[in-house]
C-alpha cells in the first residue's frame, strides 16, 4: 500500500515524513499555489531532498497540447531529477503525451481521472499510476467505488504494471472507501491524517489506560524489573 502526502508544504513534509509511512509526495499547480510564488524548481528539489530518492515525487505538467506536456515533462525531469513522475491530465492530448513519455522510459502518473474510460486508456498507454479524483467524482454523483473496483479489475486482468493512486479526498472515510474499492495508493493532505488521529475518543482511551495504571501502582511508568 502506498500513502502519499498531497502537499508542497516543506515544514509539513519535513516534520511528518519521519512519522508517517509515506511513500511519496504529490503536487499540482493548485497545491503549489498555497506556498506562494516560490522558486518552483528549487522548492521541488527541496522536497526531493527531504523525502529522499526512494520515495516518489509526482509533479503536474501545465501545457494542454501533447508536445507542450512532453516538453514540460522533460523540463521537470531536467530541473528536478530523472526520477520525477510527471503528472499528465488524461485528455486526448494527454494520452499521446503519456504514450510518448512511456516509450522514452519516463515514469508517468495519469491524472484528472473521472471515468473508467479515461482509466482504461491510461492503463493501455502504459502509465505507472492512475489518479482518480475521489471527492470530485462523488460530487458529480459518479459511482466512485464502482469505478475504482472496475479499474483495479482491468489492471489485474490485463496484468498491467499500473497502480491506482486515489486522490482528491475531503474526508478520511473516502480514503478507506477508496482502499476497500481497490486503490493501491492514496494521496492525502497531512491535515486529514492528523485530524483522523486526533479524535477525542482516541486520546480518552489512552488517558484512561494511564489513569487506571496509576490508580493501582501510583506511577505512570512501567517498573524497571
Ligand atoms: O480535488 P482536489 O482537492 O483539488 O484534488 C485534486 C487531486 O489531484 C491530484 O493532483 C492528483 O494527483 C492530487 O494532487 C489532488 O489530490
Amino acid at each position: 500500500m502506498d500513502i502519499l502526502f498531497d502537499t508542497a508544504n516543506l515544514d509539513d513534509i519535513e516534520r511528518l515524513t519521519p512519522i508517517y509511512p509515506v511513500t511519496g509526495v504529490t503536487t499540482n499547480p493548485s497545491i503549489l499555489k498555497k506556498e506562494g510564488r516560490v522558486d518552483v524548481y528549487k522548492h521541488l528539489r527541496r522536497i526531493r531532498e527531504i523525502i529522499g530518492p526512494d520515495r516518489t515525487l509526482h509533479v503536474q505538467v501545465l501545457q494542454k497540447t501533447a508536445q507542450g506536456m512532453i516538453d514540460d515533462a522533460h523540463r521537470l525531469l531536467d530541473k528536478i531529477d530523472d526520477k520525477v513522475y510527471p503528472k499528465i491530465p488524461t485528455t486526448e492530448a494527454g494520452i499521446l503525451a503519456m504514450r510518448t513519455l512511456k516509450a522514452e522510459g519516463v515514469h508517468v502518473t495519469a491524472t484528472a481521472i473521472y471515468s473508467k474510460t479515461q482509466g482504461f486508456l491510461a492503463i493501455a498507454s502504459g502509465v505507472d499510476y492512475l489518479a482518480p479524483y475521489y471527492n470530485r467524482m462523488q460530487s458529480l454523483d459518479i459511482d466512485t467505488k464502482g469505478t475504482l473496483t472496475a479499474l483495479s479489475g482491468f489492471i489485474r486482468r490485463f496484468d498491467a504494471p499500473c497502480k491506482i493512486m486515489a486522490a482528491s479526498f475531503k474526508n478520511i472515510v473516502q480514503v478507506s472507501h477508496a482502499l476497500e474499492a481497490g486503490a493501491d495508493a492514496v494521496t492525502l493532505s497531512p491535515k486529514l491524517l492528523r485530524q483522523a488521529l486526533s479524535v477525542p475518543d482516541i486520546t480518552n482511551a489512552v488517558d484512561t489506560f494511564i489513569a487506571d495504571w496509576e490508580s493501582v501502582y501510583g506511577t505512570r511508568s512501567l517498573p524497571d524489573d
